[in-house]
């Protein structure tokens, strides 16, 4: 998990201490992600922001979501217990290791139900999909490199009003660093580009997390 660099970490602590704890379940993955996957619970979504989609899912009536980047499952859990029953989330990763503990920890929360796991590369089962507005809401959290391939290849398959949210947009702050030039944040930086110039949908960039940027498709 990354976190804005805006806060010091004593202020982070007194945020997550004043937001509603995650559930248990998503508490035990996350204590299994320190165990098992020490250099890779990084990628994990943070607290806050796990309960800020939830909530987001909540207050946006939102039913059907495809997720880029599952790793083990916890930001689909997240958003899993934002929608309604009969809700649906494709989630896209290429890890199917990852993906098998996702399940684990799905089954336990009694969600697996609404989740569809697709194991390969994310571009190609977009491409797959009917191009037809399928979806409330879409979240882009895997390789920084081919931000802007799914963002072209989900914008339309937003619903009208529907929402887009992209992980790690500030990139723990390299965005603003010219001396920064890895693959991935110059993929951030050429999305975050991309994203602001479509005029398809209204955003805002959002210092949740590592940055969180949340789109809306207009109607
Ligand atoms: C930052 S992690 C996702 C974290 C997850 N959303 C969470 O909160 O736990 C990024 C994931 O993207 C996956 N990934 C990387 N390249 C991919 C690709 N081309 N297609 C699909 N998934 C990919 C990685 O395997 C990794 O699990």
């Amino acid at each position: 998990m990354i976190t804005s660099e805006i806060f010091s970490p004593k202020l982070y602590e007194y945020l997550v201490e004043h937001s509603t704890p995650p559930a248990s379940v998503l508490q035990e993955l996350a204590a299994e992600n320190e165990r098992r996957h020490p250099d890779s619970v990084i990628m994990q979504i943070s607290p806050e922001q796990g309960r800020f989609m939830t909530l987001l899912a909540q207050l946006s009536h939102t039913r059907d979501i495809i997720e880029i980047g599952t790793f083990t499952g916890y930001s689909s859990l997240c958003l899993a217990l934002g929608i309604p029953d009969d809700g649906t989330i494709l989630t896209c990763d290429i890890n199917e290791e990852w993906a098998s503990m996702a399940r684990r920890y799905w089954e336990k929360a009694g969600v697996a139900h609404k989740i569809t796991s697709r194991i390969g590369p994310a571009v190609d089962t977009l491409r797959a999909l009917p191009r037809d507005p399928m979806f409330d809401m879409a979240f882009i959290d895997a390789d920084k490199q081919s931000y802007i391939d799914y963002w072209n290849e989900i914008v339309p398959r937003i619903r009208p009003g529907g929402l887009i949210l992209a992980d790690n947009t500030l990139y723990a702050g390299e965005v603003i660093d010219p001396t920064k030039t890895s693959d991935a944040v110059q993929g951030i930086r050429g999305f975050n580009d991309h994203a602001l110039a479509d005029e398809r949908v209204e955003l805002v960039l959002l210092s949740v997390g590592d940055g969180l940027t949340l789109a809306r498709k207009k109607n």
